[in-house]
């Protein structure tokens, strides 16, 4: 029989990937980046407002550019061998759209309005009204609809993030019919649909960021959401009702885009989900494994059967889905809300003089490419040590143990000899010491974890971050093949609901690409990194305790 193939498509915060693979073995036949033009220039974001955005038309370039990159590289694969498609993206990154399931800014008069676009998951403009749904949720009296979100809803979500937006823009809250998540409107333009009340929904993204549970019939009443604002309450309609895991299908590609890219109309496109569960698939997870994607963002990645959890709620987590990693299994999402990026915002510090100094911009691009890289080499040399700088990882907030997005960094113990990486060195202990928080909390709640699985950018580039993270968990961090796990595991979703395999565990056992480094802890390393992680604590609490929301 002809071997079958599929694609898988992975929209990151900075890029999207997409991948092409061979159904009978994982293999990885050829792949494509697209770094988002708009997203990389700045446009429509305004850090210092904690404000990100990204234009539609990132997206819809990148899809088409890296499908048919990807089918350019394998010229020896017949495109109508191509069986499927599924897309995962980062999340809660929710657009308002029009009837037909347009985002608004690709409609006339909101084309530059960043209200109008994707509030992207990073974005933090809406901590007041994450505070707001809190507070009612615990006080209304009615059922407590953050239960299964890990009992704080973060505004890193679906409902903060639509509820700032209505109040914040009434152009928007006039022209929005619906909102859609990413991870759903890119399916959804790939089977051509023009009409959002027909949108398969991701379980995944609603069970984790939009406070939909089955036992409650769905999403939150409208008597809860009027409680916010009654327009919340009036959208409640026209959202949806059924959710569904992203190995069923969603429709097949349609003629347009079947054209465009040069597939046919028989492929199956499958119902998304977010990245880091699509991550944890392509890293095979199973239960009592912590996966950890590691990219701008950590999230960290468990299942487990129902009658291991059953009606446990793992407090200040992320939440805990029928289905949201493997249909059949309980998955559940802790994670950082900023891994690499606390990296990425010391690197943009170090660069400010040479951004603003009169150096050619390829020059410029240079040194910015080596930065992490040198610093990383020169941070490492440093003995590790009580007296050490410390550092929180707060930069963008605390996603989990228990979000609080309005949290800041800090840094202690700076001293006339603290130079760069000295600094450096911090910042990797304290993305390292946030990890620990997470696995401690799973820990303690009751979550057994064995092992421990790293994938992502930062997985893949970098030893001393690795090796760092493995001495302060004292624990193996097992490191995956994959170079683009999420992608590969929206592939094995698309072999699903495309017909090749029966279920998730038999396309995983299939493609899965296995693993190739274990950095093991230091046991002398374990010793001085318990001593600073009581450090690491201890700011916690000092800047947590001197923070009013
Ligand atoms: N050599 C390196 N060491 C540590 N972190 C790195 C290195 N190079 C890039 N990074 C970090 O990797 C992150 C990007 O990882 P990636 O997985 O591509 O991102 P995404 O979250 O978009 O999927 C950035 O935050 C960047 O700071
Ligand atoms: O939060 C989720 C998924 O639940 C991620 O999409 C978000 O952290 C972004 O992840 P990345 O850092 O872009 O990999």
């Amino acid at each position: 029989m002809k071997n079958q193939y599929v694609i898988g498509v992975d929209y990151g915060t900075d890029s999207v990937r997409s991948v092409l693979i061979d159904t009978t073995n994982g293999k990885e036949i050829s792949q494509s980046v697209f770094y988002y033009p708009r997203w990389k220039a700045g446009k429509y974001c305004v850090p210092a407002k904690n404000q990100f955005r990204q234009h539609p038309l990132d997206y819809l370039e990148g899809l088409e550019s890296t499908i048919k990159d990807c089918l350019a590289k394998a010229p020896e694969v017949n495109p109508e061998l191509v069986k499927g498609i599924t897309v995962d993206t980062t999340g809660s990154t929710p657009v308002a759209v029009d009837k037909t399931g347009t985002p608004l800014a690709l409609t006339a008069g909101f084309e530059e309005n960043p209200n109008a676009m994707f509030v992207l998951w990073k974005d933090h403009t809406s901590v007041n009204e994450a505070a707001e749904i809190n507070q009612v949720s615990r006080t209304w009296g009615g059922v407590d609809y953050t239960q299964f979100e890990g009992g704080i809803y973060s505004s890193e979500w679906f409902w903060a993030k639509i509820l700032h937006i209505t109040r914040e823009d009434e152009s928007i809250a006039n022209a929005a019919y619906s909102w859609l998540e990413h991870c759903d409107w890119i399916p959804s333009v790939l089977v051509g649909s023009d009409d959002v009340s027909s949108v398969k929904r991701s379980r995944c993204a609603a069970g984790h960021k939009a406070m939909w549970h089955e036992s409650w019939g769905g999403l939150p009443s409208e008597e809860y959401l009027g409680k916010f604002d009654s327009r919340l309450a009036a959208l409640r309609s026209r959202l949806f009702e059924d959710t569904y895991t992203a190995d069923v299908a969603m429709g097949n590609l349609c003629e347009a885009w079947a054209e465009k890219l040069g597939l046919s109309t028989e492929t199956i496109i499958s119902v998304g989900t977010f990245d880091a569960h699509a991550g944890a698939v392509g890293v095979e997870i199973e239960s009592a494994t912590l996966v950890k994607v590691m990219g701008t963002s950590t999230c960290d990645m468990m299942v487990a059967p129902f009658d291991e959890i059953g009606d446990k709620l793992v407090r200040g987590i992320c939440g805990q889905v029928d289905g949201s990693i493997i249909p059949g299994m309980l998955g559940l999402e802790a994670g950082q809300s900023a891994f690499g990026d606390l990296l990425a915002w010391f690197k943009n510090l170090t660069m400010w003089s040479v951004q603003n100094a009169d150096i050619a911009p390829e020059i410029k691009q240079q040194i910015e490419d080596s930065i992490i890289v040198s610093l990383s080499k020169a941070a490492a040399a440093i003995p590790i040590s009580e007296k050490n700088v410390v550092a929180l990882d707060w930069v963008n907030g605390r996603r989990t143990p228990d979000a609080n997005q309005a949290l800041k960094g800090a840094i202690m113990g700076l001293g006339m000899g603290s130079d760069a990486p000295a600094i450096f060195r911090a910042m990797v202990e304290a993305i390292c010491f946030g990890s620990k928080a997470i696995v401690d909390r799973f820990k303690n709640e009751g979550v057994d974890i064995k092992q421990i699985v790293g994938m992502g950018g930062v997985a893949k580039k970098s030893d001393f971050v690795m090796q760092t993270l493995a001495d302060v968990l004292d624990m193996p961090v097992k490191i995956a093949t994959s170079e683009q796990a999420p992608a590969l595991g929206a592939a094995m979703y698309a072999a699903v609901a495309a017909g090749i395999y029966p279920d998730v565990n038999t396309a995983v056992a299939a493609m899965g690409n296995g693993f190739d480094k274990t950095y093991f802890p230091i046991a002398e390393n374990v010793a001085l990194y318990a001593k600073l992680y009581e450090k690491y604590v201890a700011l916690g609490a000092f800047v947590e305790g001197s923070y009013e929301l």
